[in-house]
């Protein structure tokens, strides 16, 4: 046993045990020794592959958003002050004035030069998309909100920039999910099979809600029809809110803007977020300008089921392949769960003087799947899982679970009753034979020695190695378990302690040292502890050492004589 008080000044007979007085040849150097605590860490550590399958959808439908305004106009102050008399949405800020917005904006933003550059290069933008021609190749030097256009080499999108301005945008409902699980698919999966992560959970729950018509998700841009403009002023009021450094002049222009389009989330004719870009058709990019969901609907799914509607409007509308965006720090992370990546992979003669350099957020880049059924992907993951799950089934028994075995231990971790084997339910079924058993046994002593002459041989082996340790001279701080009484602290320090009376009560149970290893496991971990708790200076360290070599020495001469140990 490994005394050792935490107590610096604690010496030997303050620790006295009946049973381990120090021998005399120690006594003294025990009594004066000042038992320093090393708190030397010890640590353990432990360690799926599945297998995927191609389940890629079949053909799938277009998305249901009908809406293509790639060429509309920027919308004039006249139809935003319009827009404004008409009022807003009842869900967010219904009693701001459009005027009283852009009034509030101007003071706001007075100083923060930033924010100007970020503006001016939106609002640039905005205004090559409404009929001034290219953006491309355009610097910016400009005061809030003035923008000042040094060169142009002509208009390289011709699509959002052009001069007809189709004013009417389009509006669609998007109807469901993008791909259909077939009945007899579903059959075949199992029941019992984990339902889905907290993604697909939300996903499937947002999908019914809109397949039961609670909810629907819009792609359309101002088109002067009522409902739809009330939609954009929510939509708007819902940015100006969740984005409050950005200008809410700016917010209102690029959200009435006929080259942007915006994809809305409405719940009972409210709406609850949404995304604002532009599509730039000829180089089959879009810019994410604005992406919000109200504050309380925030972290409920809603931002990635809005993303993914958008992903397969813009591929299957649109014909885009990527989105870029200048995301908000704050909004990195969830840019990234959607796929976004802050390199930039995407060729910059596609998008270079496209969008604007500015300072406030970070450049992202989404490639949008050419196949993937963004509306419907808690599907798609579900068989996938469904189809790895019977792969499995078909590869194993893992799903049956068998009562457990009643491990109820005696003292010393020795079991109280003997379990054999081959009464393990499950042991067989998973491919167990008693010949399996040998590489955990006790070696054989020769070929012809059968099993109970080789656990009587290592058996004796165990006592003979246990008693000639426990008659050594630095045996004695090793023959009892620690005390907790006289080492408050030991338990804290050595979780898993061990002696030589433990060791003696595994031996004689025949059942707990499977293998002899097992046996010298103990004995290592025995001298560990005691290297662990006490200092090199102190006299349980060095007994520790000198037992170990007495130890060693004895279990090589026993190995190599193969049959009788001299204690
Ligand atoms: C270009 C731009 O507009 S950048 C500005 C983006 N907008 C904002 O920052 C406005 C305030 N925030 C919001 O409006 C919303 O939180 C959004 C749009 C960012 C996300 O919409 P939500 O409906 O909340 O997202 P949703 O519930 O789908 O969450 C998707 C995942 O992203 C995580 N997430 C949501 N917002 C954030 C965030 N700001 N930062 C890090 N992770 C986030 C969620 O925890 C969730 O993770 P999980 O799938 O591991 O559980």
């Amino acid at each position: 046993m490994d005394t050792h008080s935490s107590h610096s000044h604690l010496n030997a007979g303050n620790r006295s045990r009946s049973s381990q007085s120090p021998s005399p040849s120690h006594s003294a150097s025990a009594t004066s020794s000042i038992h320093k605590r090393k708190l030397a860490a010890t640590a353990t550590a432990a360690a799926t592959t599945a297998a995927s399958e191609d389940h890629a959808p079949p053909s799938f439908p277009p998305s249901s958003f009908s809406a293509d305004t790639r060429d509309g106009a920027l919308t004039s102050n006249d139809d935003l002050e319009s827009i404004s008399a008409r009022g807003a949405d009842s869900d967010s800020d219904a009693d701001e004035s459009e005027d009283a917005v852009v009034e509030d904006d101007e003071e706001e933003f007075e100083n923060d030069s930033s924010m100007r550059t970020f503006t001016a290069a939106r609002l640039e933008n905005a205004a090559g998309g409404g009929g001034s021609g290219s953006v491309r190749n355009t610097k910016i030097k400009s005061e809030p909100l003035t923008v000042k256009i040094e060169s142009s080499d002509g208009g390289k999108d011709g699509g959002p920039t052009g001069s007809a301005a189709v004013g009417a945008a389009s509006v669609a409902v998007s109807s469901g999910p993008g791909i259909a699980v077939k009945d007899e698919s579903v059959k075949i999966f199992t029941e019992n099979i984990q339902a889905s992560g907290a993604y697909s959970a939300r996903e499937e729950s947002l999908k019914r809600e809109e397949e039961a018509g609670r909810l629907k998700f819009v792609c359309l841009s101002n088109d002067g029809i009522d409902e739809h403009m009330v939609w954009l002023i929510g939509l708007k009021n819902i940015f100006a809110r969740q984005l409050p450094n950005m200008p809410k002049e700016y917010i209102v222009r690029l959200v009435m803007d006929r080259s942007h389009k915006s994809v809305m989330v409405i719940r009972r004719n409210h709406v609850v977020g949404g995304i604002t870009y532009r599509p730039y058709i000829s180089q089959k990019f879009g810019e994410i300008a604005f992406c919000a969901i109200t504050a309380d609907e925030q972290v409920k799914g809603y931002g990635t089921r809005l993303m993914n509607h958008l992903k397969q409007h813009a591929r299957d509308v649109d014909g885009l392949t990527h989105f870029l965006t200048y995301a908000d720090n704050n909004a990195v992370g969830y840019f990234i769960k959607q796929g976004f990546t802050k390199e930039i992979y995407l060729d910059k003669d596609r998008w270079q003087g496209y969008i604007k350099d500015y300072d406030g957020g970070i450049l992202m880049e989404c490639k949008i799947d050419p196949k993937l059924p963004y509306t419907d992907l808690s599907t798609m993951i579900r068989r996938q899982r469904q189809a790895i799950d019977e792969k499995i089934r078909e590869l194993s028994n893992c799903q049956i679970v068998y009562p457990g075995i009643d491990f109820q231990k005696k003292e010393a971790g020795i079991p109280k009753k003997v379990i054999k084997l081959e009464d393990i339910l499950g042991l067989k079924e998973a491919g167990w034979t008693p010949d399996l058993f040998g590489h955990s046994r006790f070696r054989a002593l020769n070929s012809s020695s059968d099993s109970a002459t080789n656990q009587k041989y290592w058996t004796t082996f165990m006592r003979s190695l246990l008693k000639s340790m426990h008659d050594h001279l630095d045996a004695w701080p090793f023959k009892e378990p620690v005390d907790a009484r006289e080492v408050p602290d030991y338990y804290d320090i050595i979780k898993d302690p061990m002696d030589l009376k433990t060791m003696s009560k595994r031996v004689e149970s025949e059942q707990y040292y499977v293998t002899f290893e097992m046996f010298v496991a103990d004995v290592k971990r025995m001298f560990a502890n005691a290297r662990t708790y006490n200092s090199p200076d102190t006299i349980y360290y060095k007994c520790a050492t000198r037992l170990e070599a007495h130890f060693q020495s004895k279990v090589q001469a026993g190995l190599q004589s193969g049959t009788k140990v001299q204690p």
